[in-house]
């Protein structure tokens, strides 16, 4: 029979519960075990759900109280010792790597969290030394979880992460120079011990994740894979299906090949769907083939015409036993269930399928390949009456919006002048000091601001009482701003409930939800808006509050709005038109907000677009560079409507630019703030390799902890930047906005920013 499986479900909960409950441990409201207890809660809801819905294949090990990777990294006793010396209970230890930890005398940052492939989801970065050591946690947590499913009566498909992804995903540690793959020979062992160890609890299959498989591999890691799966197999260790997603793995498909120690392979049909071929003929006479012909990535429902198609390719050359019917990833990045959406319009809510819902459609995909599709025709003919629906729906077409489109030009992407002429006219205008000091945005979204939007957005109080409250707390950052003597002002972005979804509420051709929450890092979670149909601009979305801002400031405002790829990105996009077709609806409907602002009185406006270098296709190549010209294209688009006196800034909270660095530069855009403070300032070398005309801030400080960076420590990374930067090019910003923090550690490091940003300014006028 055709199995049917699922490679991770949402951690979150239903209500975000597991946010809550880490939330509140750190807050010191609940205790370890009552956190404890609710993760045990909430994994057994989820096996529950999955086995409800008929999967065969459950995952298990697909939960974390922070980030997967994060996990391993403790199983392995990846710990870097800056953490492991203080005594910690394991639980803090673990948390203190992934969001810094500053309390009772012990004082350390975080680890690195960077961009887990070309998704909005962040992972812990295993960090390692020259003299590095592994050794397996003394109750390894995926064996724990196997056995707290099996009490349950689940057997369970643990899920770990490959030796060689676990390594090439790492880097070594500050002032260390170890190359992560060199580590394998003494990781392995550790492998062996955990697999031996899950085999002895009963678990007869393992998931082992090595999506570093669709990336362009060095050879250094492209070798890796042979000899680590070969001492990855034996009669003591459980049968390993190795899965890959987000990408093709053809080009690496000869580390497969022969791999007999594999039981099967599992590859994303929903993003390459044309690899079947290649993977089906490389397999071993009785390897297994998962097909991910469900989107983990998307919230549509799946066609199931076609993936039952798909499927029964693979089914003619392999036979039913050998082809399991798969998420084409972990459902993580997709909302727990439509069930909690009491608000969406009917018509388009039958289109979507979020985790609850996908769970099932494995399931009846599985069944109609194994007893004929007259065993499900009811759900088979409700999913063709959706998929016909949507397509022929009047909601996704806007021809006003086409035919602005069809009437684009070259020059509309072109600022007036070349940037020494704007460059004159902006310092004339806004009349900066040397060093400008700014924020990149939002200021902390405190409990009060989202109360008081909650009770807006439920009706207990007026739009005008609303407006009101978020006059009041736009003057109170403006007064904050004054007394820390920042340079160039924002007003703080207290109306938004995210980047993104604020613009998505506001724009035609968009739905939003209600609870579709997916966890981005950590506890932190977004609510990604849908775009369902042409995308345009009924009124304007941000001038209303930066007018008001400018009008209370004695200082250059700042307008602050997300760029046409971030928007993109991180909403989720239709998939019958081209995302380059989505992208420059966003950026005319951006181009009008933007020239608005100006038209108010705004003459600084930062258009972020912190998701153009996620957008990045995985590998290099045509793609790669065809991405890029329509991305950048929209942003240029978005940003050249205004006057060369008014100073277009844009921000990247990434520090792995050199790869599209040629893109970064072809925005154009007057000043550039990137985050920088936990790479290597040497990275900034690029800057001086293509001499890159224009201005930077790389980010001083880590706004992800709470952690209050001192001055001399701000200072000391201002001079490394100096060794790299103009001081004339030079901004003093943290490394992105503000909104995750409280407002203690924020005027606390912000002074310390000004007082840094204030001694190179006298040192350098003198
Ligand atoms: C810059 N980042 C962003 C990414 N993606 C985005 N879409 N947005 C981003 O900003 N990707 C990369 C990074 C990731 N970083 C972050 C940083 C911070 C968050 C975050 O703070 N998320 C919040 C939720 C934000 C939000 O939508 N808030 C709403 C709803 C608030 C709420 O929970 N309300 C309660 C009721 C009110 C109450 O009683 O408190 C409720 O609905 O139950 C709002 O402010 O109105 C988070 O809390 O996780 C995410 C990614
Ligand atoms: N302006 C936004 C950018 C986040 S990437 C903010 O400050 O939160
Ligand atoms: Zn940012």
């Amino acid at each position: 029979m055709v199995q049917s499986s699922v490679l991770g479900f949402p951690r979150m909960g239903v209500n975000r519960d597991l946010k809550k409950a880490t939330e509140a441990y750190w807050g010191g409201k609940i205790s370890r075990d009552d956190l404890v207890a609710e993760g045990k809660r909430l994994r057994l809801a989820h096996w529950k759900i999955q086995k409800d819905a008929g999967v065969d294949i459950i995952p298990s090990n697909d939960f974390a109280f922070y980030d997967q990777v994060l996990d391993h990294i403790q199983l392995f006793n990846a710990i870097p010792e800056r953490y492991s010396k203080h005594g910690l209970d394991s639980l803090d230890e673990y948390f203190a790597m992934g969001r810094g930890h500053q309390k009772d005398g012990v004082d350390v940052p975080s680890l690195e969290m960077v961009k887990w492939f070309d998704s909005n989801y962040h992972y812990v970065k295993p960090t390692l030394q020259d003299n590095q050591e592994f050794k397996l946690a003394a109750d390894p947590k995926p064996v724990r979880e196997f056995l707290e499913a099996k009490e349950a009566g689940i057997i369970t498909r643990p899920v770990i992460l490959g030796p060689v992804s676990f390594l090439a995903l790492g880097k070594a540690d500050r002032n260390q120079t170890v190359d992560p793959i060199s580590l394998l020979e003494k990781l392995l062992p550790v492998y062996v011990e955990l697999l031996e160890k899950l085999k002895a609890a009963g678990a007869e299959t393992v998931q082992i994740d090595e999506p570093v498989l669709v990336f362009d591999l060095r050879k250094e890691v492209k070798d890796a894979f042979k000899p680590a799966y070969a001492k990855l197999s034996g009669d003591k260790l459980p049968k390993l299906l190795l899965a890959t997603y987000f990408g093709d793995i053809v080009h690496n498909i000869d580390v497969l090949a022969d791999t007999q120690s594999l039981y099967g392979i599992h590859v994303d049909l929903v993003r390459n769907p044309e690899q079947l071929e290649t993977v089906i003929g490389a397999l071993g006479s009785e390897q297994v083939f998962s097909a991910g012909v469900v989107n983990g990535r998307n919230i549509w429902k799946t066609n199931f015409q076609k993936a039952i198609e798909t499927v029964e390719t693979a089914i003619q050359k392999l036979g039913k036993d050998r082809v399991i019917v798969a998420t084409s990833s972990s459902l993580l990045h997709v909302p727990h269930t439509l069930d909690s959406e009491k608000k969406l319009d009917s018509e388009v809510r039958d289109w979507f399928s979020f985790a609850v819902q996908k769970t099932s459609e494995v399931a009846i995909i599985a069944k109609a390949v194994t007893e004929g599709p007259a065993s499900v025709r009811e759900a088979l003919e409700a999913n063709a009456k959706s998929v016909q629906a949507r397509a022929s729906s009047k909601r996704t077409n806007n021809e006003a919006v086409k035919k602005r489109q069809s009437e684009i030009t070259p020059e509309l992407h072109s600022r007036k002048s070349a940037f020494p002429e704007r460059y004159a006219q902006q310092k004339e205008h806004l009349k900066l000091p040397l060093f400008p000091t700014t924020t990149i945005g939002s200021f902390p979204q405190t409990s009060e601001i989202r109360v008081q939007r909650n009770k807006f957005t439920k009706g207990d109080i007026t739009a005008e009482q609303y407006e009101k409250f978020i006059e009041k707390e736009i003057e109170e950052v403006i007064k904050i701003q004054d007394e820390l003597d920042l340079d160039v002002y924002v007003h703080g972005e207290p109306e938004r409930n995210d980047m993104v979804q604020y613009f998505g509420e506001r724009l035609d051709g968009y739905v939003f939800t209600t609870h579709a929450w997916v966890q981005s890092y950590g506890s932190r979670c977004v609510r990604p808006p849908i775009i369902v149909g042409d995308i345009s601009r009924p009124a304007p979305m941000s001038v209303k509050e930066s007018k008001f801002a400018a009008s209370v400031s004695k200082k250059p405002m700042k307008g602050m709005l997300t760029g046409p790829i971030t928007c993109l990105r991180w909403s989720f996009p239709r998939d019958d038109v081209h995302q380059s077709v989505q992208a420059q609806q966003l950026a005319l409907a951006l181009r009008d907000e933007v020239v608005d602002l100006e038209a108010g009185g705004i003459y600084v406006i930062q258009v972020d677009e912190p998701a153009l270098r996620e957008g990045l296709p995985l590998r290099a190549g045509r793609e790669r560079e065809n991405y890029l010209s329509w991305a950048v294209d929209s942003f240029k688009l978005s940003t050249a409507g205004v006057k060369d006196s008014t100073q277009i800034h844009s921000h990247f909270c990434y520090s792995e630019f050199q790869d599209f660095f040629h893109a970064i530069a072809a925005l154009d855009a007057d000043v550039l703030s990137i985050e920088n403070s936990k790479s290597d300032a040497k990275l900034l070398q690029v800057f001086v390799d293509k001499e890159y005309p224009r201005h930077i801030g790389p980010g001083v400080y880590d706004i992800h902890s709470p952690r209050v960076p001192s001055e001399q420590e701000i200072k000391d990374r201002i001079e490394e930047m100096l060794q790299y930067l103009k001081p004339e090019q030079l901004w003093i910003n943290p490394d992105c906005g503000l909104k995750t923090r409280q407002w203690k550690e924020t005027k606390a490091a912000l002074t310390n920013m000004v007082n840094a940003a204030k001694f190179f300014r006298a040192k350098h006028s003198s």
